[in-house]
């Protein structure tokens, strides 16, 4: 392909490293093709600053399949059991983050992309069919409608939420859309123990608990990394999500 042959190639060694597992050469011809798009999509949208290779490989591709590990390496403490053709959405998926590396490693999940902005949504959806990716589906929409859209709340079996706001606003978007027992993964970097207090508090309303925290570090910068899983304990009040830009203006 034209773009793959003019963009940096990325790095191929520590795929196991933490993560535990190893994509195949097609996935990573998947994730080359995949940087490559990004790359090119970042020259006339603001897709992401993180362009350099290592930084690609380590902060967009390697972080967003730390946070499903639980399910890619089968050792899953945590108490569900996703189905094979598990229902997943990504939301504020911006340039298709995690997503994207999601929907390349687990190809038996259906993969929802959400996000408000029309441009990036269009853009995923070429870059789902130039990966070839027929588990993908974009949805341009806010999460607090969606969340009230019987087509789409209740619908999911895991929701993955990186970078778009605070603990509780993420939690405020993910549990109305998840079915009863299902996880929500909250990407997050620092995490302190204040912050795990608000997220309880916010979380009783929403019928929803903390059921596990993993700590990473990054395997090439070191950075901290924490992944939180959330499980939909009761079905949430119909009065969440609030309506658009509440959840974000008076956190729970
Ligand atoms: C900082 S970007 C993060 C993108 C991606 N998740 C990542 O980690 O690279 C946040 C994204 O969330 C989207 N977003 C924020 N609030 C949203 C909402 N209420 N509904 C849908 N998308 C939202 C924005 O449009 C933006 O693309």
């Amino acid at each position: 392909m034209e773009i793959s042959s003019r963009c940096p190639k990325l790095p191929q060694q520590d795929w196991l490293k933490i993560l535990d597992w190893q994509p195949s050469p097609q996935q990573l011809e998947q994730f080359q093709n995949l940087y490559a798009q990004i790359l090119q999509g970042n020259q006339q949208l603001n897709l992401t600053r993180i362009t350099e290779a290592p930084d690609f490989w380590e902060k967009h591709l390697w972080d967003s399949l730390a946070g499903v590990r639980p399910w890619l390496v089968e050792e899953s403490s945590l108490p569900v059991v996703l189905p094979d053709d598990c229902r997943v959405i990504d939301i504020g998926s911006g340039g298709g983050f995690p997503g994207l590396p999601v929907a390349i490693a687990c190809s038996a999940w259906q993969v929802s992309l959400l996000d408000a902005t029309r441009k990036k949504m269009a853009f995923l959806e070429t870059v789902a069919q130039a990966l070839g990716l027929a588990n993908v589906k974009v949805i341009c929409d806010r999460a607090e409608s969606l969340g009230q859209d019987p087509a789409h709340r209740q619908q999911y079996d895991l929701a993955l939420i990186r970078a778009v706001g605070p603990a509780s606003v993420c939690a405020e978007y993910a549990l109305p859309l998840l079915k009863l027992r299902g996880i929500a993964v909250l990407y997050r970097g620092q995490w302190s123990e204040d912050e795990a207090g608000a997220l309880r508090a916010a979380l009783e309303q929403l019928g929803g608990e903390i059921v596990e925290t993993r700590r990473f570090k990054l395997p090439v910068s070191g950075g901290e990394r924490h992944y939180l899983y959330l499980q939909k304990q009761q079905e949430t009040s119909q009065k969440f999500p609030r309506r658009v830009g509440l959840p974000v203006k008076r956190p729970l």
